[in-house]
């Protein structure tokens, strides 16, 4: 088979993601078949013999010769594709191994009338999100996957439903931030990933107020059922963060553009009801009967036949799958890449200190 454009722009985003320096040999690879893609056999005049890096460049292109535009197109993917699973392929099966033998105190998993429940158990931080948290939550869903249970269902301990990124994750990394960043956005790929990809029905029980990542993850779940104590806010520019959990593709989609900027470039904060009004949430119930209400339909719908539910969901999701992952793709590379540093750092700095500020 072809590898279409939007292969090729798939490509393009995951080899920045890649966990592993690939080498200098595969680097020049890559860059010789990228410009044969782009640009056509090689028509740059000869560098001189001691500039070094661009003549190592010229001469890996110049190699390919007149090797077609749509043949470097293919052979650059297939070696992104060789190289994304090498690299991730031994971390894996490490990290297997590593989490199975883990119990996990933040993330609790519990299954219980067909029903997979995931809970956000860190009430003291309102269940802000660690790095061990996202790596819980893939192997939760990725249990879930293939278990007997019929359906997954997120909710949270305490009066928070979730607060988001724990905004500590970044500044508490040994590597520096370049490091850190690196290694975040591969995670949140994997992480959001885990939830395009779960194949059963997705429900989220929010209740209480959802901050950031918790709610934008909503766009990709088939339930929302909210205590109308619960509020919905992503303040991604106040954070110098851009939307994440493909938030940009379905937010539009679920509530119109002019709502969606709405929430996610000037951060407005939605009550239960106004995110029902959006069609972000399913259904709202009063707090005092919201635990018994939503359990009993639960448990009701964890009844309906498993497979037909498994295979409608695959029909609704399949046309959406690919552009899920790159949108996902496109706004981790770009995490990296163009996130103003100065700007995000300050806006931790905020929150870290403003405690100590408010005493002031
Ligand atoms: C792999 C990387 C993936 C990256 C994915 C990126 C996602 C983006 C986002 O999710 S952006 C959203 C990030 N979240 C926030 O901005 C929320 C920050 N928190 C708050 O604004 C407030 O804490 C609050 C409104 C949630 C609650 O305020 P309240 O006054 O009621 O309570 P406290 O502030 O005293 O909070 C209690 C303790 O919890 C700690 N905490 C709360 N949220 C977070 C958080 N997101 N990260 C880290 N810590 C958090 C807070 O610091 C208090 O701790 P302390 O008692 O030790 O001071």
């Amino acid at each position: 088979m072809r590898a279409s454009q939007q292969d090729f722009e798939n490509a393009l985003n995951q080899v920045k993601l890649l966990k592993k320096d690939p080498g200098n040999e595969v680097k020049l690879r890559l860059y010789a078949l990228y410009k044969q893609a782009t640009d056509g056999p090689c028509n740059m005049p000869k560098p001189g013999m001691l500039d070094f890096v661009n003549k190592a460049k010229w001469d890996a292109w110049n190699a390919l010769g007149s090797l077609p535009k749509e043949t470097a197109r293919q052979n650059y993917v297939d070696l992104v594709s060789s190289l994304s699973s090498s690299s991730e392929a031994p971390s894996q099966g490490k990290r297997g191994a590593d989490e199975k033998a883990r119990e996990s105190k933040d993330i609790l998993v519990t299954s219980e009338d067909g029903i997979t429940k995931i809970t956000f158990n860190r009430p003291t931080k309102k269940n802000a999100i660690t790095s061990q948290m996202y790596r819980d939550i893939i192997l939760a869903l990725k249990n879930a996957s293939t278990d007997n249970t019929v359906m997954a269902v997120f909710t949270g301990t305490g009066d928070y439903y979730c607060s988001g990124n724990d905004l500590t994750n970044f500044t508490s990394a040994t590597g520096g931030i370049e490091e850190a960043a690196s290694n975040g956005a591969v995670l949140l790929r994997d992480f959001v990933n885990s939830f395009i990809d779960f194949p059963k029905p997705l429900v989220a029980v929010v209740n209480g107020p959802a901050v950031g990542i918790s709610v934008t993850l909503l766009g990709l779940f088939d339930g929302v059922f909210a205590s109308d104590r619960a509020t919905f806010h992503t303040p991604f520019s106040q954070l110098s963060q851009f939307p994440e959990a493909c938030s940009t593709y379905m937010f539009p989609k679920i509530m119109g553009p002019t709502k969606a900027a709405e929430m996610l470039l000037f951060g407005k904060k939605l009550t239960a009801r106004e995110a029902w009004a959006q069609g972000l949430v399913t259904e709202v119930f009063p707090e005092s009967t919201f635990e018994t209400e939503v359990w009993t339909r639960l448990k009701t719908y964890a009844k309906l036949p498993p497979n037909v539910m498994r295979i409608s969901k695959e029909l609704i999701r399949k046309h959406e799958k690919q552009k899920l992952y790159t949108v996902n793709a496109e706004k981790c590379a770009a995490a990296l890449e163009r996130m103003p540093r100065e700007e995000y750092a300050k806006a931790l700095r905020n929150f870290l200190f403003r405690k100590a500020k408010a005493k002031l």
